[in-house]
This record gives C-alpha cells, sequence and structure tokens, in this order.
C-alpha cells in the first residue's frame, strides 16, 4: 500500500515524460512550415502535430497503465481516410521516438512500428464515462488556434479518480519561468505543485521549484483571459474587472498555459465566460488546470460559483463558465462574477 506521499508518483512521472516527449514533437511542428492543418466537424483546426501528440502519449500510458481508461481529444478517422497526412504523422512520430532517449530509469514509454498501430493508440481515447475509475484525459494540444498563431499551446494530460482530478501535468513549451521558456508543471492531490524546466533529453535532469499563487488584494490583481473572442465573452470581462475596480491590463493568452500562469503568480485570475450557453466546455481543457491551481493555494468554479463536475463524461455538463483565482480574494471577485452572470445569461439551468 502507498504512503499518501509516494500516491500518484509513478502516474506523476510517466505523465511528465510522456509530455516532455510530445512536446518534441510538437515544438518540430511549431518551427516547421508543414502543420497540416484540417477543419473539423465542430470547425475547430487540427493539425499533424495534435495527432502526433495524442498517439506518443497514450503510447506512453498504455504501456504504463494498461487497465486504465483514456480521452483524447481526437481520434484518427482524418488520418485513416488520408493516407498522406497519416504518413507524415507517422513520420513524425517515428523522428521523435528516435531522438529522445527514454530516461534513466528506463522507463518504457511505448513504441509504435506502423500507422495502424499509431491509429490504435490514437484511438484508445475515445472513452467517454469518468464517474468511477482510473481515466486519464488529454488534450494533445490545448490553444490549437494559439499553436498555429504562433503563441501559447499547452500539452494537458490529468487523472481522474472516481470523477475526482488526482493528477494533472500542463506542458507549456512557450511559457517562462525565472526567465527560461519551456516548462511543465505537475501537481498531485494534496501533495503541491512544482515547475520544471523542459529538455529534449529525457535523462537530463529536471530542477522542479514549488509554486504558490500571488497575494495580492482585488484592486492590484490582474484578470487573463483567451485570446480568442469565439471562446470567451471579452466585454463582460471588461465590466466585471471594472464593477470589481482593477485597472491593470487584461493578459490574452491561449490554453491552458492561464492555468499555469496565474499558478506562478505571473497575474491572478483567469476568467471564461460563454459566448454561447449551449457550449458545453470539454474536460481536457480544464482537469490538468484545476488540480494544479488547487495545489498552488487557489480555487478554481463555474460561474455560478459551483465547482467543476468531471463526472459527466467528455464534457462539463453541469457547469457553465470556469473561474480560477487565489483564494485571498476568492469572495470579493466571485460575488461580482456571479451577479454579472446571472443579468447577463440569467440563472443557471443546468
Ligand atoms: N465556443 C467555445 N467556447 C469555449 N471554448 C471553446 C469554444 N470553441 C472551442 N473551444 C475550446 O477552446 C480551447 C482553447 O482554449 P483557449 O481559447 O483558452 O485557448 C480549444 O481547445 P483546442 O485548441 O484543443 O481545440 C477548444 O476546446
Amino acid at each position: 500500500m502507498a504512503t499518501t506521499c509516494q500516491r500518484y508518483k509513478r502516474e506523476r512521472h510517466i505523465a511528465e515524460l510522456a509530455v516532455q516527449r510530445a512536446a518534441i514533437l510538437t515544438e518540430a511542428v511549431y518551427y516547421s512550415q508543414v502543420k497540416q492543418t484540417l477543419t473539423k466537424d465542430d470547425k475547430s483546426p487540427v493539425t499533424l502535430a495534435d495527432f502526433g501528440a495524442q498517439a506518443l502519449v497514450l503510447a506512453a500510458l498504455a504501456t504504463a497503465f494498461p487497465d486504465d481508461k483514456y480521452i483524447g481529444e481526437e481520434d484518427s478517422a482524418g488520418l485513416r481516410t488520408n493516407p498522406e497526412l497519416s504518413a507524415l504523422v507517422f513520420d513524425a512520430v517515428a523522428r521523435t521516438l528516435k531522438s529522445n532517449k527514454q530516461g534513466a530509469s528506463n522507463i518504457n514509454l511505448g513504441t509504435m512500428g506502423s500507422e495502424q498501430e499509431m491509429w490504435d493508440f490514437i484511438d484508445l481515447g475515445n472513452h467517454d464515462a469518468t464517474a468511477a475509475g482510473r481515466v486519464w484525459t488529454l488534450d494533445p494540444i490545448d490553444g490549437t488556434k494559439g499553436f498555429l498563431r504562433g503563441g501559447q499551446y499547452a500539452i494537458a494530460l490529468a487523472l481522474l479518480v472516481d470523477g475526482v482530478v488526482q493528477v494533472g501535468v500542463l506542458g507549456c513549451p512557450h511559457l517562462s519561468s525565472e526567465g527560461e521558456e519551456g516548462i511543465i508543471l505537475s501537481a498531485v492531490r494534496g501533495q503541491g505543485v512544482v515547475v520544471k524546466q523542459m529538455s529534449a533529453d529525457l535523462n537530463s535532469i529536471l530542477h522542479p521549484s514549488e509554486i504558490s499563487m500571488s497575494r495580492v488584494p482585488t484592486a492590484e490583481a490582474s484578470f487573463c483571459e483567451g485570446v480568442e473572442a469565439g471562446h470567451s465573452a471579452h466585454e463582460l470581462q471588461a465590466k466585471i474587472a471594472n464593477d470589481l475596480g482593477i485597472s491593470k491590463a487584461t493578459v490574452r493568452m491561449d490554453s491552458q498555459a492561464k492555468y499555469a500562469s496565474i499558478a506562478m503568480g505571473q497575474g491572478e485570475i483567469y476568467l471564461r465566460l460563454p459566448t454561447k450557453m449551449t457550449y458545453e466546455e470539454k474536460i481536457w481543457d480544464h482537469a490538468a488546470g484545476v488540480v494544479i491551481i488547487e495545489e498552488a493555494g487557489g480555487i478554481v468554479v463555474d460561474m455560478y460559483c459551483e465547482p467543476l463536475d468531471f463526472t459527466q463524461g467528455r464534457t462539463l455538463k453541469r457547469n457553465k463558465g470556469v473561474v480560477a483565482l487565489p483564494r485571498g480574494i476568492f469572495g470579493d471577485v466571485m460575488e461580482v462574477v456571479t451577479r454579472n452572470a446571472l443579468e447577463k445569461y440569467g440563472k443557471s439551468a443546468l
């Protein structure tokens, strides 16, 4: 039986290595002219890096934790019907497998020898129930629009156990800590959160440092919101900032790098407000960020001040909007957020 301090130690370590390995592939594509972007049915973009990163992470998890279930944002349908794209993704995966070392502890992060095997790893992410058991949730490239624009993106991986996030890892190749760009944040519930520098060599010693959220009073806080106006209501955010007497400029950033940024005290309040009430937030866009914020001393709720409910499958069906912030300013800020949410969207119909 693992002691409390050892709980999820292996899960966290494998998740960090899997994210770090996937980042080798995503970074190669980030700086390449060839991104092979497709538009999915929901009109969102997907690139060859999304598919490749999902294959690499799920190969690592399936090798280390074969009895677990996995939920990934992507599936292989777009590859099975597009041999040219599939070959490009497989080539990127094969190069990544060749280029990195497996880590000093010789942990087997899994490999794949054919396109068929790669498709099968990607499709391990098709699970959809989250209320019971161990379920990993992965966004291989969170903030694909940011990735395409040369902005922030994140590789987001989390482990849910009976619907509660226990482990969260966020790889943020373009976010900085202490002047160095490229970091991985990881948290285990009850054991705090650390930040490490990314490295292309999985053998290298990473230097973890503990992080915690900012402690400034509300009037000195700043907001962080998404770049895409279609993903979060910017105007209402500006009104809420004004109502709170906050004058600092809002920082706009793609992906869960927002959670990472405020967890490190580089900002205070992450606010995400619906642009349409029919949209259901995806669990892979929030699971890792939630445990990282909570372990950095913060709170994450929806815009009606309800906790995020990860037991409902692939989406947060019982929540609307997301707010992440330090404990010290929670009461003040949420009073204003919920009042504005009720005025604009009405009572929660959930
Ligand atoms: N109408 C909408 N409202 C809120 N989020 C949306 C949205 N349409 C897409 N998204 C999600 O917003 C994520 C990016 O978040 P952000 O705007 O904070 O960078 C996308 O993740 P992907 O990039 O993985 O598809 C996608 O899941």
